[in-house]
């Protein structure tokens, strides 16, 4: 089985390069749906970001994701306490994937995570990909897809690596900053070239 890291800042269009490897028949896999999973009402990592950084975070047995937002990424110390307690339970949950696709015969997964560089797991593909634009295109597309004020947009994007570190650490680099079908046909190039046929 190929197994392809696809990762990229925020707003860079990985969802986009992922619908479109989903689309060529691989397994995908995203890490963000993965963290929201680990935290869903009941859960062992809720109870210990409650733990942590109070019980207010939880209204009605969710996580107030905003709340909890505004906390870390405007903290450092905090961020790396959220991530470590959500992160062990993502990656055990990316590993169940894999073995499930295995058991299934898939022949390519495709993994998204976001933060691919920052946790160190580069060397654990086949294939590295990563999805670049600029920063001021993605503040843009954060406030007005996502909502974001300039500063929360900026804020979290401070968070994480840059598309220097991501592009070291990448086999292929696709240019995000034209339109979502210009990616597409990018992962379409990709594809021709890296997945035996
Ligand atoms: C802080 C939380 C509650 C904010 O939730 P929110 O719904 O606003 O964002 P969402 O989870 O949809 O993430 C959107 C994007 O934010 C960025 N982001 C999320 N978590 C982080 C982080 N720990 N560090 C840097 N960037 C991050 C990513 O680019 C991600 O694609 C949430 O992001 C979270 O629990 N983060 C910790 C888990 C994590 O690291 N997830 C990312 C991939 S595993
Ligand atoms: N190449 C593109 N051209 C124009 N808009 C795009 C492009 N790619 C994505 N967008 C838009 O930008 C926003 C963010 O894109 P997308 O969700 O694919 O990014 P992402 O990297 O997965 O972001 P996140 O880190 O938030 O999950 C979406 O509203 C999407 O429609």
């Amino acid at each position: 089985m190929l197994r392809i890291g696809l990762t990229g800042g925020i707003a860079s269009g990985k969802s986009t390069a992922l619908a479109r490897f989903a689309e060529l028949g691989a397994r995908v896999v995203d890490h963000d749906q993965l963290s929201r999973r680990a935290v869903a009402p009941g859960s062992a990592a809720l109870a210990d970001i409650a733990r942590e950084f109070g019980p207010r975070l939880i209204v009605k047995d969710e996580l107030d994701r905003g709340a909890l937002a505004q906390i870390v990424f405007a903290d450092d110390h905090a961020l790396a306490r959220l991530n470590s307690i959500v992160h062990p339970y993502v990656m055990a949950m990316g590993q169940a994937a894999d073995r499930q696709a295995r058991a299934e015969g898939v022949r390519v997964i495709v993994h998204d995570i976001p933060l691919l560089v920052e946790t160190g797991q580069d060397g654990e593909f086949d294939l590295v990909v990563t999805v670049a634009a600029e920063l001021d295109t993605r503040v843009r597309r954060m406030i007005e897809s996502r909502g974001m004020t300039e500063d929360d947009a900026r804020a979290r994007i401070r968070a994480q690596a840059t598309d220097e570190q991501r592009a070291a650490a990448a086999d292929v680099v696709l240019d995000g900053n034209a339109t979502p079908e210009h990616l597409a046909r990018q992962v379409d190039d990709f594809w021709h070239v890296h997945v035996p046929s």
